[in-house]
This record gives C-alpha cells, structure tokens and sequence, in this order.
C-alpha cells in the first residue's frame, strides 16, 4: 500500500510540545489544558480568545516545530511498515506562518527517521490532491479541492473523538491498516 502519514499529531507531538512550552511560558496566568479535555482541534480553540496571540506565538515560536518529541511508537511502526513492503510518505500541511514551521518539518524528519527519509516528504495544503491508498491524520475531516483517493484513517486524539471511521494508534496499527482497501481492490 502507499500510506501517507501526517506529521502532527501522528508522528510529531504537537500537543505534548504546546503543552510544555505554554506552561512555560504562561502556565503561572493560565496552566495549559490537559490533553484528555482538549476538544478543539486548533489549540487555539481550547483556549480563551483573549490569549489568542499567545497561543500562536507558541507554535510560532523558532524551534517549536524542530523540537516537537517523537509520538511513542511511531518510528518502530514505520520501520516495520516499510519491512512489510509498503510504500510510506509523511504528508504534511505547514502553517501558512511558514518561517520556521516548514524548515523545521524537515529538521525534524531527518532528526528523527534520518536524512534519507527527507525524500519521503510529501508538504502540501491540499492533502486530497495527493495519491495514496490511505492517509494517516489526526485531523477529523480532512477536506480539500478533490475526492481524495486515499481513506482517512483517524489518528486517534482527544479532540478527534467526535468524528467517525477507523481510529488507529501506535498500538493497534496493524490490524487497522488491515482493513483498508488498496486502488486495485485488493487488501
Ligand atoms: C494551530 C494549530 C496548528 N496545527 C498545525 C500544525 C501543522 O502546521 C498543521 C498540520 O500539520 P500536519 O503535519 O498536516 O498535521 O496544522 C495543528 O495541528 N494544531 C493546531 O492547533
Ligand atoms: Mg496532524
């Protein structure tokens, strides 16, 4: 199969990350939220509007994105993914506040999977225009200008709870990409 991974929030930890640098920087006016009561999927949603700008300016922030800890689990998964034979692309949206967040991407990915899954990276806006029989995100809808070819396969968070369709973790990864069909039909 060729599988498409998100970055945030599948293999990248943007809430542990958030989470850490609020705290930080704000937790003594407004401790951050605790992932099991975050909702929203923008951060900046959880929390009240009159901290808007410093939420953004957390993830805006230089490094946020470079130092982002790995989802547990995430690196074996992929190796075995790719031991199985199966073609696997990180697919990425950057913020459109780009300086660091897309540098960093990659920063992150050769940090983390090393330099040569650099040419695996897939960054783009519009996820539907990208071929692959599944996509991996924690996003609950993941919409765009196409019908996407690929299944969204929910990358389970607590904020995504809301939304329908197969859920996967670290943990059960096998047996839920088990259950998608490839373009030709076949498992
Ligand atoms: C505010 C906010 C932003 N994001 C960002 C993080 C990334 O730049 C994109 C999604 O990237 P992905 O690799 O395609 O997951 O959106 C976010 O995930 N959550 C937020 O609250
Ligand atoms: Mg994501």
């Amino acid at each position: 199969m060729l599988i498409l991974l998100d970055q945030d929030g599948v293999l990248a930890d943007f809430e542990r990350g958030f989470h850490e640098a609020w705290d930080t920087r704000m937790g003594n006016l407004h401790p951050a939220l605790p992932l099991e009561q975050r909702r929203a999927f923008y951060v900046r949603d959880d929390y009240p509007d009159t901290y808007r700008n410093e939420v953004e300016a957390v993830y805006h922030a230089q490094g946020f994105y470079r130092d982002l800890p790995v989802i547990s689990g995430a690196i074996e998964a992929i190796q075995a993914l790719l031991e199985f034979g199966h073609d696997v692309r990180i697919c990425t949206s950057p913020l459109n506040q780009y300086r660091f967040c897309l540098p960093e991407k990659y920063e992150w990915v050769e940090r983390n999977l090393g330099p040569d899954f650099v040419h695996r990276m897939i960054v783009t806006k519009d996820k539907t225009v990208i071929l692959g029989d599944v996509l991996v995100d924690d996003k609950p809808s993941v919409t765009g200008t196409r019908t996407p070819a690929w299944q969204h396969v929910i990358f389970d968070q607590p904020y995504n709870r809301q939304a329908d369709g197969p859920r996967m973790t670290w943990e059960n990864w096998n047996a839920v990409l088990g259950t998608v069909r490839t373009f030709d039909g076949k498992h």
